[in-house]
């Protein structure tokens, strides 16, 4: 499995030039991704600014020497590289598995290219076997978990030990058991317009590029 998020993170890597200001995605597939470009920085000579999805990436890609800047301090994003939980025959997906999905989403819309690089174990017919992150604000999260509840969509709160999770925006997070999603736009927009919800771990409409590692090799998906 850890050759396979290598090797789609080496693929993608190919998609990386010179002068690029690059948003580096949260995860361990992304992880692979960022160690990458650090090789092209050093072996390559190539100059790089990056943008980052999470504390986490930002003190890996730190660590590395990868200059850094935050998404308000560049004018643009040529090129986010980023892993996925789900991805569905749409090129659409699932998010925040890690809980960085907010972040994750901020930079990607504001990305001139956006690219997804999975293992085959990630490609689904139907998005929702995932469990769906949604990150809230804590004031009023307990009735948004409630009405969840009621809505019959299996919410439980994203933990880390005995404690509720904390996100790098110091938001909550409650996971959505939903089964097979069927109508991912409509629950996106239903997600988005409920009071309290800061975002949520669908991605519609976003990526343009997929690349899936197996062990048969390198599968590029377009839009
Ligand atoms: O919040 C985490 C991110 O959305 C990750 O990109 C996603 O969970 C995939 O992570 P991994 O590559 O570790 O499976």
């Amino acid at each position: 499995m850890e050759n396979l998020k290598q090797a789609a993170a080496v693929e993608a890597a190919k998609f990386v030039k010179d002068s690029m200001v690059l948003g580096l995605g949260t995860g361990s597939t992304a992880a692979y991704f960022v160690d990458e470009v650090a090789r092209l920085m050093t072996e390559e000579g190539l100059s790089i600014t990056a943008v980052t999805t999470s504390f986490e990436t930002a003190s890996q890609a730190e660590k590395l020497g990868i200059p850094l800047k935050s998404i308000d301090e560049v004018d643009h994003v040529d090129l986010t590289v980023d892993g996925a939980d789900e991805v569905d025959a749409e090129l659409n997906g699932i998010k925040g598995g890690g809980g960085a999905l907010l972040m994750e989403k901020v930079v990607a819309c504001y990305s001139r290219d956006y690219i997804w690089i999975v293992d085959d174990s990630k490609p689904c017919k139907q998005l929702g076997a995932f469990k769906l992150p949604v990150e809230v604000v804590t004031y009023g999260a307990e009735q948004l978990f409630r009405i969840f509840e009621e809505r019959g969509y299996k919410p439980s709160w994203r933990m880390r030990g005995d404690e509720r999770l904390l996100t790098d925006m110091k938001n909550l997070i409650i996971d959505l058991d939903l089964g097979v999603i069927k109508e991912p736009e409509k629950l996106a927009d239903e997600l988005k317009s409920m009071c309290g919800v800061v975002e949520h771990g669908l991605f519609i409409n976003m990526v343009k590029k997929v690349i899936v590692a197996s062990s048969e090799g390198i599968k590029i998906l377009e839009k």
